[in-house]
């Protein structure tokens, strides 16, 4: 089973520390004890360790080892930068009865690179001692205890740059159970001192008000209602549901203001409820008030303007032999791929092979009164969905291809929500998501092996109720807090 993970938590003023429960997953926690967690483990795999009143400790390199590399890359999406150096390594630490760490700064700098965050996962439950403890830690001193899952993430540097003392740190000496961890310390430019991260926006321990939570469902997944309930329940949000085909229209009123509405359903009754129950001060995942009145299509004009990067596109506006040859010579040549609005789940997308089958499909389409998007076919590419909250990628999956298909789809493999895209991804995701003036998005992206990528849509709604039950993201917990924060941001607290 995955494990529950929940959200990133901030846990002092000073230093900047977080943690996160079930962080990583337990197979990946049998593999890295598996395959590194003693001596001889370390020995067979060639790799040099010490033992000393420390405990035992070696390198591991990242890339060689894919379920390493996924963790780094969790670590980093966290982060929103990436560590710089050539060859990354998790440090493994193991500590037996009585092992310590002194207390020190993780002060370090590598080529010009600073250890700007250091992340420990903790890999097994010491059940007495063992902390990470925080001695200088403000308000107060903090000691974040050993167990299985748990991430926690601290920067050693204050957002000026500057090393903060206040990230002094010690391994309080074990006493019962085990501890053994892997830290990844994330070496990178100054600059990176200035990130903010998600869980900075609210105090520690503060708990939103009593909120109403709206949602206009109409036939949507169970278990997309299932991941709002639980968001809403675990932060003491009330949920209420209005069904669109039973909604009195003459009875319609908006709500009152500082209410969360989403609607999830996409026809078009659910639309027209949505807006009935929109009004002033009722928060919504659209950046403007009357956002729910404007149709939110895929469109890839409107992110080529933005300057996002898209496949090469040409409206598929003719049946003109001359003009279609031309244009697929603009796309780079056959195949090309031909894309209806309107569909979903790859439904609409054609893969057009020869200019026989351009020119039928072409004839068909325009006599059907539709105008399809002509674009470059991005062979040999990763397919990633990245779901968007606000101004961050909450949730993630990679695609897979079914042999005699070029479309892609999810699939209920957890590996296939492990390891994120690349920051410039992320980016991505989130500028196209913000050019069509939404706060949520299904952003597709395609990545060439050569490390280029281009954004193919988002989808607004749309299903991400699979990145917490399968991956174990906690989107709907993301999407919730997202809409307090916008609730208390308007009212002023
Ligand atoms: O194991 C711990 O709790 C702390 C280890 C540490 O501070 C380090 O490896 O730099
Ligand atoms: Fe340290």
């Amino acid at each position: 089973m995955n494990p529950v993970s929940s959200p990133l938590r901030r846990l002092s003023e000073a230093p900047r520390l977080y943690v996160q429960e079930g962080f990583v997953f337990d197979d990946e926690v049998r593999h890295v004890l598996a395959s590194y967690g003693d001596r001889d483990g370390l020995t067979r795999r060639g790799l040099a360790w010490q033992a000393n009143e420390t405990g035992l400790s070696s390198e591991l390199p990242v890339r060689e080892d894919p379920v390493l590399a996924a963790i780094a890359a969790r670590i980093e999406a966290v982060l929103g930068f990436s560590c710089t150096l050539v060859e990354p390594t998790f440090r493994f630490r193991r500590y037996e009865r009585g092992d310590a760490h002194p207390p020190h700064l993780d002060e370090y700098t590598i080529g010009g690179a600073r250890l700007m965050a250091t992340a420990i996962v903790y890999l097994t439950d010491a059940e007495g001692g063992g902390e990470t403890f925080f001695p200088r830690a403000e308000p107060h001193p903090v000691a974040v205890g050993a167990k299985r899952g748990r991430l926690a993430l601290w920067f050693n540097h204050r957002p000026d740059g500057s090393v903060d003392r206040a990230a002094l740190h010690q391994s309080n000496p074990l006493r019962e159970g085990e501890k053994a961890t892997i830290a990844y310390f994330v070496y990178a430019p100054v600059e990176a001192a200035r990130v903010k991260l998600a869980a900075d926006e609210r105090p520690a321990g503060k708990a939103p008000a009593s909120r109403r939570f709206v949602c206009v469902n109409d036939g949507v997944p169970e278990t997309t209602i299932r991941v709002l309930r639980e968001a809403c329940a675990s932060r003491g949000v009330s949920y209420e549901e209005v069904q669109a085909a039973n909604f009195d229209f003459t009875a319609a009123e908006p709500l009152p203001p500082g209410t969360l509405l989403f609607r999830p359903a996409v026809s078009s009754s659910a639309v027209r409820v949505e807006q009935a129950l929109s009004g002033p001060g009722v928060v919504t995942f659209h950046r403007e008030p009357d956002g729910m009145f404007r149709d939110i299509g895929p469109e890839v004009s409107v992110l080529e303007r933005r300057g996002i990067s898209v496949p090469r596109w040409i409206w598929g506006n003719t049946t003109n032999r001359v003009l279609l040859r031309r244009y697929v010579e603009d796309l780079g040549g056959l195949p090309i791929v031909m894309k209806f609005a309107g569909g979903s789940g790859g439904i609409g997308v054609l893969r057009i092979d020869s200019l026989a089958g351009l020119f039928s499909t072409m004839d068909h389409a325009l006599a059907s009164g539709r105008m399809p998007v002509l674009s470059a076919y991005i062979p040999d590419a990763t397919h990633y969905r990245c779901i968007v909250v606000g101004d961050r990628v909450a949730g993630y999956w990679r695609n897979q291809k079914d042999e005699d298909d070029f479309r892609t789809h999810a699939t209920d493999d957890p590996a296939d929500y492990r390891t994120p895209p690349a920051p410039e991804i992320l980016a991505s995701a989130v500028a196209a998501t913000a050019a069509l003036d939404v706060e949520l998005g299904g952003v597709d992206v395609l990545e060439h092996p050569s490390g280029r990528h281009y954004v193919l849509e988002v989808n607004f709604p749309c299903f991400f109720a699979r990145a917490r039950l399968v991956g174990g993201q906690d989107v709907g917990g993301a999407m919730i807090d997202w809409l307090v924060r916008k609730a208390e941001r308007r009212a002023g607290t």
